[in-house]
């Protein structure tokens, strides 16, 4: 078998249209804050995307570049002001922070209205109970993917390796709210095959190049790649993700690295911008 291959672009194009297509017709035009700290490459280039992709679905978007010396006090004196402007309907802090500023209280001091991430408190525990509106962009992301393609989640039994905040925990929650029935492994699991060779749909996101190698894998099953490692092959830099590319010869559909989640990640916070605008104007 070689699996159909799932890229993230029409999957992103199709979810982009639509957000387009609800910015038309909000009275205020909604606003994206992006907050980064310090020049980290990688972050440096996701909140240039991002700010990009806002401008061209029609949302207004501000970019706030701190310098790696702000203090906690300064940044959480910059989210105090965000929040409080009504021009402001999505507010994102790029992680990960530098390490002298604590993630928490940070990510706590969003207004949980205007936490187009989901990563608050409050959204988080509206997520595990099934009903939240704002739900972290990858995971979301890769729901979508996942209709787009046909690919049917309710009574699935789906695997999901990795338990960080941003896409892990997430994503079981999210699969669960789904109907999958779902299981969570991790760098203690003691027999990972045992979870993954039972799972049709395995969300792969460890941050280990070629962790996941076709052995454990389901014949048929489908594979969701969200890692994105940097390594040097022959003295070139290039992009893989935690996915072996021989799984592509017993998996049933997988995404490819680059190209794949991680396209959707920025689209669904052009999605979840727009539903905090919306919120806010059906509040009145
Ligand atoms: N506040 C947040 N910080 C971080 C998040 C997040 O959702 N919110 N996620 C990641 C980084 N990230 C977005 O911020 C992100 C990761 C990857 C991509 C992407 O487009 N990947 C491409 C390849 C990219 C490349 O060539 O370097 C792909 O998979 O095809 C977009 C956004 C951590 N921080």
């Amino acid at each position: 078998m070689t699996a159909r291959l799932l890229p993230g672009a029409p999957v992103a194009d199709a979810l982009l249209a639509r957000v387009a297509g609800r910015v038309r017709v909000l009275a205020q035009v909604p606003r994206l804050a992006l907050v980064r700290v310090g020049d980290d490459p990688a972050s440096v280039s996701y909140v240039r995307s991002k700010d990009k992709k806002a401008r061209e679905v029609g949302i207004d978007s501000e970019v706030h570049a701190l310098p790696e010396t702000t203090t906690q006090a300064e940044l959480l004196a910059l989210l105090a002001r965000l929040n409080a402007d009504p021009a402001v309907s999505g507010i994102l802090v790029q992680l990960p922070l530098p390490a002298h500023i604590a993630e928490e209280p940070v990510l706590l001091a969003v207004d949980p209205a205007k936490d187009v991430d989901g990563f608050h408190p409050f959204n988080v525990a509206q997520m595990w109970a099934g009903h939240a509106r704002l739900n972290p962009c990858t995971p979301a992301g890769i729901l979508e993917l996942l209709d787009f393609y046909g690919i049917p989640v309710a009574g699935q039994r789906a695997a999901v390796v990795g338990r960080s905040e941003i896409v892990g925990r997430p994503m079981a929650a999210m699969l669960l709210g789904r109907d999958a029935t779902v299981t969570i492994a991790h760098s203690r699991t003691a027999d990972l095959g045992a979870v993954t060779r039972e799972a049709d749909i395995l969300v792969v996101a460890v941050g280990r190049p070629q962790f996941l190698t076709p052995d454990i894998v389901k014949p048929g099953a489908t594979v969701i790649d969200v890692g994105i490692n940097r390594i040097e092959v022959g003295g070139k830099g290039k992009i893989v993700g935690d996915v072996h590319p021989d799984v592509v010869q017993v998996a049933g559909g997988l995404t490819p690295v680059p190209g794949g989640v991680g396209l959707l990640t920025v689209a669904q916070l052009m999605a979840n911008t727009v539903t905090a605008a919306e919120l806010v104007q059906a509040r009145g």
